[in-house]
């Protein structure tokens, strides 16, 4: 049976958008309605005939719909509550796809006191933003990591689960702190590092900029690849999820000057046993088809 058969999605970039022409594809017969702040995002979204319907509000976005995924950034998520408060069927299903979700968990509770609300976070995602960003496959053989709060509906958590393997993910219950410290160290910090890096590098005056730019084959350039995502995500992740990422940037730091003393004092042995470690580590991820590089995952953009 269909988990669902009227879906709302709020927000239409890179993930609400993706969302949208997932539905599209593996639940064919699903009404999908959608909404954005932004009048030139509802504009390309009607152009791209992303959604039966584009309403010009949140609150009649979600008028009649027994599903509700906010698709906004973590920091606007209780604001698009309040705004569905009033509008929401009493017996629908709300849920979102942000990156962190303690904070979420707590905005959403407060916003929409008496509905059911069963938070999830797709970890699928690329560099880029907006609604021409988004494809159909994007969660194919993704894990969507649902964070129900205590004494949640089982009925209502395992309808959005089917709803998301329905769309190729796989999914997995979690508490949202365990989700949070987890995403901080596989997904944050790398952000983290990678803008960094980024800029260190931008900022060395004995490097040029045209350098930077032509000598960037290798490592770095994955690098520039992370930093180049939303700078409004991230801001709002990094803020939601303050103590997660503090506590793993501690512990980075830490490691990283044990690294710089190994260097300094020419210990090979320690730099060599690390680095073993660590390729096992992407060897292990890489036998788990977990890589994008590999052949058959079918991730191509539709
Ligand atoms: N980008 C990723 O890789 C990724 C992966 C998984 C989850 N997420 C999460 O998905 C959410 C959306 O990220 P995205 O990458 O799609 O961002 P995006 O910038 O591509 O899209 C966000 C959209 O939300 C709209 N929006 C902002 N405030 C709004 C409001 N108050 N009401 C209605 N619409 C509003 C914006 O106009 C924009 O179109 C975030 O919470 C993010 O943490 C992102
Ligand atoms: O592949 C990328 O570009 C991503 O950054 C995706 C990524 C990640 O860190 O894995 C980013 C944020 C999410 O919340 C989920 C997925």
């Amino acid at each position: 049976m269909l988990p669902f058969a009227r879906v709302s999605i709020l927000g239409l970039g890179l993930i609400g958008s993706s969302l949208a022409r997932a539905v599209r594809l593996y639940l064919p017969t699903v009404r999908i309605t959608g909404y954005d702040a932004s009048p030139e995002v509802r504009d390309i979204a009607r152009a791209l005939d992303l959604a039966d319907d584009v309403a010009d509000s949140a609150g009649t976005a979600v008028i009649d719909a027994d599903l509700v995924v906010l698709c906004v950034p973590v920091g606007a998520m209780g604001a698009v509550a309040a705004e569905i408060a009033g509008d929401l069927p009493s017996d629908a299903i709300v849920s979102d796809v942000g990156s962190s979700k303690t904070e979420i968990a707590r905005v959403l509770g407060a916003a929409l006191p008496g509905a059911t609300v069963i938070p999830a976070h797709p970890v699928a995602g690329t560099e880029n933003s907006g609604p021409q960003a988004g494809f159909a496959s994007l969660f194919r053989g993704r894990w969507c990591i649902l964070t129900p709060p205590d004494g949640a509906d089982p009925v209502a958590v395992e309808r959005v689960a089917e709803f998301w393997r329905r769309l190729g993910a796989m999914t997995e219950n979690m508490a949202p702190e365990h989700h949070d410290r987890v995403l901080a160290v596989t997904s944050h910090l790398p952000h983290l590092i990678a803008y960094t890096i980024v800029g260190t590098a931008s900022d060395l005056e004995e490097v040029t900029r045209s350098e930077v730019i032509k000598f960037s084959a290798g490592g770095f350039r994955d690098f520039t690849r992370i930093a180049a995502s939303d700078p409004t995500m991230w801001r709002d992740v990094f803020l939601s999820n303050r103590e997660a990422v503090l506590d793993m940037l501690q512990r980075f730091s830490e490691d990283l000057s044990a690294l710089q003393r190994a260097i300094r004092w020419g210990k090979g042995d320690e730099l060599f046993e690390l680095f073993t470690r660590t390729r096992a580590i992407r060897r292990s991820i890489v036998e788990q088809g977990q890589d994008d590089a590999k052949p058959d995952f079918g991730r191509a953009h539709d």
